[in-house]
Order: structure tokens, then C-alpha cells, then sequence
């Protein structure tokens, strides 16, 4: 069976199932690295910090069991899982916002390797456009609809301030992106079919310092962190519920 055919499960998987899905992946182009062809579940589970069992459960909710004695075989299920994830799309991102973090982001080249093509870096200050940052010449953000469009982006990163950040959201919708990161401290409303997302650093080191003062571990490489479960619109019910599945 194509991996195409077994990998979109009908009802979407769980947060939490997902944000462990890519740490198997990038276990799994490690292993490949290394020329390694098949591996058990033991070996692949330590190698992504999470238990046998957790790492079963999850590959079966793709229809990927393995073979009992012999593993996966790694290539096969590097494809399953990069379909599931949506990966073998070409993803095509366009950042909104080219100050300290927009520049720093455009300038990461570990995107394209993990499949994502930085396509376009907009801005609105007149200083910045025309800038060249990595291979990307910022352009004019009150052009967005038509550089969305000749660039063909279907994915967007809005690095960007809270004031401005709704009604860029808006445009973005607009001109037909359906999937959008924002690094924006402010909640954004988008409507449905659109998933937004949300990054933030500080959430982040406010879980980080909760754990370090109860002596804890806290949510290491096998268990995602708040942010790698946040979609904006869950994010509360998320919080309460922590990592499940
Ligand atoms: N979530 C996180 O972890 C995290 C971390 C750092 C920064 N941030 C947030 O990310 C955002 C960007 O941070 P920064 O340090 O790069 O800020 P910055 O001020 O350096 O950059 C913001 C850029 O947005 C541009 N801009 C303003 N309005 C615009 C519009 N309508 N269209 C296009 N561009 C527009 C500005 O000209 C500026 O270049 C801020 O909101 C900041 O609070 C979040």
C-alpha cells in the first residue's frame, strides 16, 4: 500500500501524538544517516526518549505496526510518518515581519532540509525593504496579496508586534493560507479551516522554571512541551489536560 493510502488517520491525531510523530522522524533520518536500514521499536523508542509502548501505540494509530523480530524498516517508515505530517507537500512559507526575529528566521537554512522553502520576507518599514537578508530581498508588506501569490506561499510565520498582528492575520487568510505560525504575544482570531498556532518563549521558560523549582525533570525530548501542543484555539483546555496519549 502507498504510504499515502495508510498515513491520514480520519479523524486528526491527538497534539501530542503529532509533536511525537516528528521527534520519530527526526530519530528515524538519524538512523538513516548512519546507514542503519531497519530498527526495532526498543532502539527507536530510547532513541526519541520515550517508552516501547508509547512509540507502538502511536505508529499503530498510522497503520505502521512493523514486523515482530525485525522491526521497522527505517526508509518505509520515515515515508509513513512524512506523510502523515504532511511533509511530502511542498510547503512554502512566507514571513511576515523582517525585524530581529524575521531576520534570524529567514536566515536559518534548517528549514528547507526538513521541508520547508522560505519563499518571502515582507515588511512595511521603508528602511528594511529591498534589504537582502540570506537569499531573500525583503519586500514591500502592502504588496502581501500579490507577493502570497507569485510566490505561491501556503504557509506563514508572523514575526510581527501584537498591535499590528490581527489585521495582518486577516490578509493573510485572505490571500488563502490555511496554516500560520505567529511568534505574536497577543491571541488571534482566524476562522475555521484555519489552523493557527502560536510560539512563545516565554510560556515556555515559565513551565521550564515551574518544574526546576520542584526539583523535576519536567517534559523532556519523549513528552512535547506546551508549545509544541498549543494550537491557539485548544490552548487552554491543553494546559489543563498536559501531554495525553
Ligand atoms: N514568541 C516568542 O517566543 C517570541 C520571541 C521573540 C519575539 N517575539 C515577538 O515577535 C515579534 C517580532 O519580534 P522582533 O524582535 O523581531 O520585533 P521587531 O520590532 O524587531 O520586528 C518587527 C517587524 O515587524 C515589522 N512590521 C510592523 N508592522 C508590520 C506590518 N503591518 N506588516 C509587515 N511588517 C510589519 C516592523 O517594521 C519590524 O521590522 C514581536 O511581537 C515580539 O514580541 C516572540
Amino acid at each position: 500500500m502507498a504510504p499515502d493510502d495508510r498515513a491520514q488517520p480520519e479523524k486528526g491525531l491527538p497534539a501530542a501524538v503529532v509533536a511525537r510523530l516528528t521527534i520519530y522522524l527526526r530519530a528515524l533520518n538519524s538512523f538513516l544517516a548512519d546507514g542503519v536500514d531497519r530498527v526495532s521499536s526498543d532502539a527507536l523508542a530510547e532513541a526519541s526518549g520515550v517508552s516501547s509502548s508509547t512509540l507502538r501505540k502511536d505508529l499503530s494509530q498510522l497503520g505502521s505496526y512493523g514486523t515482530r523480530g525485525v522491526g521497522y524498516e527505517v526508509e518505509n517508515l520515515l515515508q509513513h510518518l512524512s506523510a502523515a505530517l504532511g511533509l511530502t507537500r511542498d510547503w512554502r512559507v512566507a514571513i511576515v515581519g523582517a525585524g530581529n526575529l524575521g531576520r534570524a528566521l529567514a536566515r536559518y537554512g534548517g528549514f528547507g532540509t526538513r521541508g520547508f522553502d522560505v519563499v518571502a520576507l515582507l515588511d512595511t518599514d521603508p528602511q528594511i525593504i529591498g534589504n537582502e537578508i540570506g537569499w531573500l530581498r525583503v519586500t514591500d508588506a502592502a504588496n502581501l496579496e500579490a507577493v502570497f501569490e507569485r510566490t505561491r506561499a501556503n504557509m506563514a510565520v508572523l514575526a510581527l508586534p501584537a498591535s499590528v498582528a490581527q489585521s495582518v492575520c486577516d490578509r493573510v487568510v485572505a490571500a488563502g493560507v490555511r496554516s500560520i505560525l505567529s511568534f505574536a504575544p497577543t491571541i488571534l482570531q482566524v476562522p475555521p479551516g484555519v489552523t493557527l498556532r502560536k510560539v512563545d518563549m516565554a510560556t515556555e521558560l515559565q513551565i521550564l522554571a515551574y518544574h526546576a523549582q520542584r526539583g523535576e525533570s519536567g517534559g523532556e525530548s519523549g513528552q512535547p512541551s506546551a508549545a509544541a501542543a498549543h494550537t491557539q484555539a485548544h490552548d487552554d483546555a491543553a494546559r489543563h489536560r498536559g501531554p495525553s496519549a
